[in-house]
């Protein structure tokens, strides 16, 4: 007799021990086998159970397959083998039989439950909307940083407010940056016979000694009678040096991101733009800016601890993208984190010493001699980043604690990409999810931009307009508004962004106001300006259609050109333009989805 072929398959890992379902073994977990390829095996276990046919004697020549398929298909009157190795017992009870019938029903429930609620996340998935991407731009000090506060302010602000405390530390720091740069002005103001101030002059090592010191030392000083500084503040600024320890030790507790940056020499404008770059070269510097700074004074450790899946909205959290992250490995630049909760004391030890120099902040900055120093000088802290000194009897006292507007004010750089995630509540795309990165601007941190470029969808750039007259801090031969306009070319350029929606903000236009106002003649600087009136919204327009004009230029295809003019410092104005660009990248978005 013809063997029949048998129509199921089972696979090696369960040798047949299993039931089979639709024909293929349940088990499976490798390729089904033909049963005509099985090993002995499952032919006895089925003879078995198919108590007919007697067992082979182990000597036999019957334990091979062969006879023992023909066994079975003799034995096998039952179309199906399989459902004879399920078959319910032959002596079962009707109250057993009741019992199974009930668990049988139970486990098809349970099946046909766990069905749907697959079937409903997979059109859940499918309906979820993708995040729209926004990628922040512009040179280092161009208030980028400064414009996702105010998306954290408008629309994030319990995530602001929950790390408002932790600024204290940053602010401090400006504070005491801003006393360190006078006093150093102040200290090249005094004649060559002055002993020179900071670090070959016997420091006072607590404030018990310092007027030890001050006596001993002030009688040698003779200040140059040209000079508007007399003996008073030689004796102040003797009095502010451990200052200076402080800033180093708060220095040392926030990171890198707390150091300005240094001058670098002749990094490209735009790394990606020429030919030579190699994206996967480089790698994002995850381990500093503003999370890790924030966090090693909140005694956080490690830069994901506070990250925000899926969650609490607009918190920085750094997800580097593939391309970047496979490379993180060799090239990423290493910091070593203190201990969780190490920098806490330093931090408070800071602030103590910064209350006990309270005074001492206030009267060098009220100083009518000190003012014509700085501005023969040329020195305008004031109109410098995280300039605090306006509001030191504040700052520095005993129970400070950040106001918002000291927040949006302190300045602390960014020095890889950091990812805020923002989810809408209100509005016709609420429970959108928004991601915004904010990238650092110095020159050698712009090569980690690029693979940011991949699937972005506005990019809003941001070009400091006060600072035409300004030197880059990387490059010291650079023009500042140069560097923007170059930077703006080749983002206007670069093709894989041909369809980004680009938002330009002519940023600082309070800067270029106070600026104009105080006489800087924009054409003593731009030459081209030549025959316009010195005013803000004069030289703005203009600058404004410099940036226009590239972007018209060089842009792979034509595209809308959407500019503001900002001061991204002042909360209310800006709050008004961000609902708008909100508005305005969403109904673009929207747009390309060919949903209006
Ligand atoms: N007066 C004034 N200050 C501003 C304005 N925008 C930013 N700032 C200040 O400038 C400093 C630098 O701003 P950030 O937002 O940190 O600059 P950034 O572009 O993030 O800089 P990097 O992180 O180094 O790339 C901060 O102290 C801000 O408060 C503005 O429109 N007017
Ligand atoms: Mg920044």
């Amino acid at each position: 007799m013809n063997m029949p072929t048998p129509a199921v398959h089972v696979t090696p890992a369960c040798k047949g021990r299993c039931p089979l379902v639709h024909g293929v073994c349940a088990a499976a977990s490798g390729s089904p086998v033909p049963i005509t390829a099985l090993p002995v095996r499952l032919a006895t276990q089925k003879t078995s159970n198919a108590s007919a046919l007697a067992s082979p004697s182990p000597s036999s020549k019957s334990n091979t397959l062969t006879p023992s398929i023909t066994a079975m298909t003799r034995d096998l009157a039952t179309p199906d083998p399989l459902a004879a190795a399920i078959m319910p017992p032959s002596d079962e009870t009707p109250a057993d039989r009741w019992a199974r019938e009930q668990a049988e029903a139970h486990a098809r429930r349970v099946s046909e439950q766990i069905d749907d609620q697959i079937k409903a996340e997979k059109m859940a998935m499918k309906k979820r909307k993708p995040p729209i991407k926004v990628l922040l731009l512009g040179q280092s000090e161009s208030g980028k940083s400064t414009t996702v506060k105010n998306f954290q302010l408008a629309y994030a602000y319990s995530s602001f407010l929950a790390e408002r405390a932790a600024w204290r530390a940053v602010i401090h720091l400006n504070l005491v940056r801003s006393v360190s740069s006078i006093m150093n002005v102040l200290t090249k103001e005094l004649p060559p016979t002055t002993p020179a101030f900071g670090y070959e002059l016997p420091l006072p090592r607590s404030s018990v000694d310092i007027d030890e010191v001050e006596v001993e030392e002030t009688a040698s000083v003779n200040p140059s009678t040209t000079s508007p500084l007399t003996e008073t503040h030689v004796a102040l600024l003797r009095r502010l040096e451990p200052l200076r320890d402080v800033q180093r030790n708060l220095e040392r507790s926030l990171g890198a991101a707390s150091t300005e940056a240094i001058q670098e020499g002749s990094v490209s404008a735009a790394p990606w733009d020429g030919g030579k770059f190699r994206p996967q070269e480089f790698a994002v510097t995850s381990r500093s800016g503003w999370k890790s700074a924030l966090n090693r004074v909140r005694g956080i450790r490690g830069e994901d601890s506070d990250s925000v899946k899926g969650g609490v909205a607009g918190r920085p959290s750094h997800q580097p993208r593939p391309s970047v992250s496979r490379k993180s490995g060799s090239s990423r630049r290493s910091e070593s984190l203190p201990e969780a909760g190490g920098t806490q004391p330093t931090v408070e030890r800071a602030a103590e010493a910064i209350v006990s120099f309270a005074s001492d902040m206030h009267a060098l900055w009220a100083d009518p001699a000190v003012k014509a120093v700085l501005d023969k000088r040329g020195m305008r802290p004031e109109e410098g980043p995280g300039f605090f000194l306006n509001d030191v009897n504040r700052i520095a006292a005993q129970d400070y604690q950040p106001s918002d507007d000291d927040v949006v004010r302190a300045r602390l750089r960014t020095m890889g990409v950091q990812e805020y995630r923002f989810i809408f509540e209100k509005g016709s795309e609420a429970g959108r999810e928004w991601l915004i990165y904010d990238v650092g601007g110095a020159r050698s941190l712009r090569h980690a931009w690029y693979p940011y470029f991949d699937d972005i969808n506005a990019i809003i750039f941001l070009a400091p307009i006060s600072c035409f007259d300004e030197a880059l801090a990387e490059d010291k031969r650079v023009n500042r508004l140069q560097d923007s306009l170059l930077l703006w070319k080749a983002v206007c350029s670069t093709k894989i962004l041909a369809r980004v929606q680009l938002i330009l903000f002519l940023n600082k236009c309070d800067l270029l106001q106070k600026k104009l106002a105080r006489g800087v003649r924009v054409v003593d600087h731009v030459p081209t300006y030549h025959g316009r009136p010195n005013d803000a919204p004069s030289a703005a327009k203009y600058f404004r259609a410099q940036f226009k004009d590239i972007l018209t230029k060089y842009s792979p295809e034509q595209r809308g050109f959407y500019s503001y003019l900002t001061s991204v410092v002042d909360t209310k104005a800006t709050a008004i333009q961000v609902a708008a660009i909100r508005e305005g990248i969403q109904r673009n978005h929207l747009k390309d989805a060919d949903i209006l």
